[in-house]
């Protein structure tokens, strides 16, 4: 997920060459308070002229009291996928832009429900109560952490480790998992430090998020490359669903495969790693 800052008309023009899964357009903390409203007309711009077909548009609002509403108004009639609000603290903040969008809907005859939504969670009260956020609004597909803003509420700073991060991105992807929505690591700022981003990316992959935000095109192609199962996995996926399909076929639900016992959520994986390789473009077919 590639922020965009809103107000720099030659990256929101680029933004599709470079293969990212979802784009989102900021209008929060990469646009200075100047250039606010003109970040939204250029956005909103964008959305009618550039094709953005097969990638997901996300936005990064302002809060409410702060442009946000005007902002939910501008990306909702543009078209835009999913809107995302920052620095979400409470379910309550969820509920009050869930309206708006509500409102925006109805008023632009476009049917209800249409526009998705995400928070980001940046402090620790976004982050205790990140269990009733992701559940606060049908609409929510995705809850993501903002790293740079916690750490600092935090009164600490990142580390190559990550072990500042350990208990909001564990807390995060429970309560994504319990709500049956998208857990979305965050962004790597040091862009030159390829390695860095590889071991971050290795990690979150570990805990279980769906993926990560990026801020600069060349930290694209690492991510998906360590997202994108080995050649091995996705053989081994594949006979591990032709097993079963056989064993099933004789009514048994537990066989085993080179010693290995194989049962449903090894299956369940197996599916998995064919459905990321296919999002991958390999090859998949037996
Ligand atoms: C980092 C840098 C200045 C490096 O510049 P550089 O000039 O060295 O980049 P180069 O690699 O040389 O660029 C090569 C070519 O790609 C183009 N290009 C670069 N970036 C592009 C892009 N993003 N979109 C489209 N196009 C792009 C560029 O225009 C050029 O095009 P061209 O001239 O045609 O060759 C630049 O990337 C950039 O501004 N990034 C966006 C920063 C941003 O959005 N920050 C806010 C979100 S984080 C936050 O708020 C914290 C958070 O909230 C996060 C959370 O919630 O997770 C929290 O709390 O943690
Ligand atoms: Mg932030």
């Amino acid at each position: 997920m590639m922020f965009v800052p809103g107000a720099n008309p030659a990256m929101l023009r680029d933004a599709v060459l470079y293969g990212a899964d979802a784009i989102m357009f900021d209008l929060e903390d990469a646009v200075s308070l100047k250039e606010k409203d003109a970040a939204r007309f250029l956005v909103y711009s964008a959305l009618k002229t550039f094709d953005y077909s097969g990638i997901e548009t996300v936005v990064r609002i302002n809060a409410l009291d702060a442009g946000g509403d005007q902002d939910v108004e501008a990306m909702v009639l543009g078209g835009i996928n999913v809107v995302r609000l920052p620095k979400t603290e409470t379910a309550q903040d969820i509920v009050d832009v869930d309206k708006v969008i509500t409102a925006v809907e109805a008023k632009y005859n476009i049917p209800a429900g249409t526009t998705h939504m995400m928070a980001a969670i940046e402090s620790a009260e976004g982050v205790l109560n990140a269990r009733e956020i992701a559940k606060a609004s049908p609409r929510m597909i995705g809850i993501a952490l903002g790293a740079e803003d916690y750490v600092t509420s935090q009164k600490t700073r990142r580390y190559p480790d990550g072990q500042e991060l350990m208990f909001a991105r564990n807390f995060i992807l429970h309560a994504a998992r319990a709500a049956g929505i998208a857990a979305i690591d965050t962004v790597y700022s040091d862009v030159a430090n390829e390695e860095g981003l590889r071991r971050e990316t290795e990690l979150i992959k570990q805990l279980g998020f769906d993926g990560k935000s990026v801020i600069n095109p060349r930290q694209i192609p690492v991510i998906n490359s360590i997202y994108a199962p080995t050649q091995a996995e996705v053989q081994n996926a594949k006979e591990v669903v032709a097993a079963i399909e056989e064993a099933e076929a004789k009514g048994s639900g537990v066989i085993a495969i080179n010693g290995k016992m194989v049962d449903k959520p090894i299956v369940e994986r197996a599916y998995r790693v064919l459905a990321l390789a296919k999002a991958s473009n390999m090859e998949v077919e037996a």
